[in-house]
């Protein structure tokens, strides 16, 4: 196994004048769960198309599990595993004629569909359910049966596009076990999501805005490095304290959480706790608290998104 699961440089796709992905370089190491964080239309998808081989990238190099693509995109299909944004098995088809379709297209035999199929309905709790019609499933149970078609030819690379987007919360952390799951038993995973505690979970991520690649690393060190540090303030009149305080240099961000306001202080200042003490702005702050900082704080810092929603 090489040491990357995913190579690209450069990657670039165009669709008429938007560049939807410009210039991406990443690397992905294999046997980890790397995450792609982003909003609506960042370029997630099409970033995710292009590296499955779906989609011809307008520039650039890409290398998947070692294959060049587009070139060997078809010897790459086998390989790997995709979950789509959007539910895409059949509707009126039950479970096991689902998952039974999916082993026809991997060509499994009879015998062999007929473990495999099993197996993956004991993995993913699905048993009670295989005579069930996918249409008339939730939300969580789809999105196991969508894993669990996903999984059937054991991919050692699989994408997942917004997995959790149509799930509650504790399908959501469940779903995050079965990824580790499989990370255990040394799938690489791709998975993006706009969710930051789900992002959180990752090994690595890429953090896209507008196409580009804004930042990338393990969580905690994009945390540690993102140039500023988190305050958390409170106060009897806090619309007015965020105003008076965006208006400062120092300050890169100021949300208000309720009855606090989250403030984020550029690293050069030395102690921004005192500093914020000191300020004539925050006299009326009943307190002043230094805390982690979570990677909205580094999404806020690194595309900006902060003083743009002023
Ligand atoms: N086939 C296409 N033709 C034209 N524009 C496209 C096409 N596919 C995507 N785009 C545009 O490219 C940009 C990136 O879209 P993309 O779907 O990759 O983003 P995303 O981060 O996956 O968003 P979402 O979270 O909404 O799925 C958007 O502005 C989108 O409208």
């Amino acid at each position: 196994m090489t040491q990357w699961a995913i190579e690209a440089t450069a990657l670039t796709r165009r669709f008429g004048e938007l560049a939807a992905v410009s210039s991406l370089d990443l690397q992905v190491p294999s046997g980890s769960i790397y995450g792609f964080l982003g909003p609506n239309g960042s370029g997630k998808t099409t970033a995710i198309r292009m590296l499955t081989g779906l989609l011809k990238p307008s520039d650039g190099h890409v290398s998947v599990l070692g294959l060049s693509l587009p070139q060997e995109a078809e010897a790459l299909k086998r390989q790997i595993g995709y979950m789509t944004q959007r539910f895409s098995l059949y509707e009126d088809l039950t479970v096991w004629e689902n998952l039974q379709f999916v082993a026809r297209i991997y060509s499994l035999g009879f015998r062999e569909a007929r473990k495999r199929i099993q197996q993956l309905l004991s993995t993913y709790g699905l048993e009670a359910l295989a005579r069930q019609r996918a249409g008339s499933m939730s939300g969580g149970q789809r999105q196991r049966l969508a894993l669990a078609a996903a999984t059937l030819h054991n991919p050692s690379l699989l994408f997942l596009d917004e997995p959790t987007s149509a799930v509650d919360p504790q399908n959501r952390r469940d779903f995050w076990e079965q990824l580790f799951d499989l990370c255990d038993r040394g799938t690489t995973i791709l998975v993006s999501t706009h969710y930051m505690d789900e992002a959180e979970r990752c090994h690595r991520l890429a953090i896209l805005d507008s196409g580009q690649k804004r930042a990338d690393g393990p969580p905690e060190v994009l945390m540690a490095t993102m140039g500023a540090r988190v305050v958390e303030l409170e106060a009897p009149d806090l619309r007015q304290l965020k105003q008076d305080l965006l208006g400062l240099p120092e300050v890169v961000s100021a949300a208000q959480l309720g009855a606090r306001l989250r403030v984020l202080v550029d690293d050069r200042v030395e102690r921004p706790q005192q500093w914020l003490a000191g300020l004539p702005q925050a006299r009326m702050a009943t307190s002043l608290e230094a805390v982690r900082p979570s990677l909205e704080d580094v999404f806020v810092t690194c595309t900006g998104a902060a003083r743009e929603g002023q």
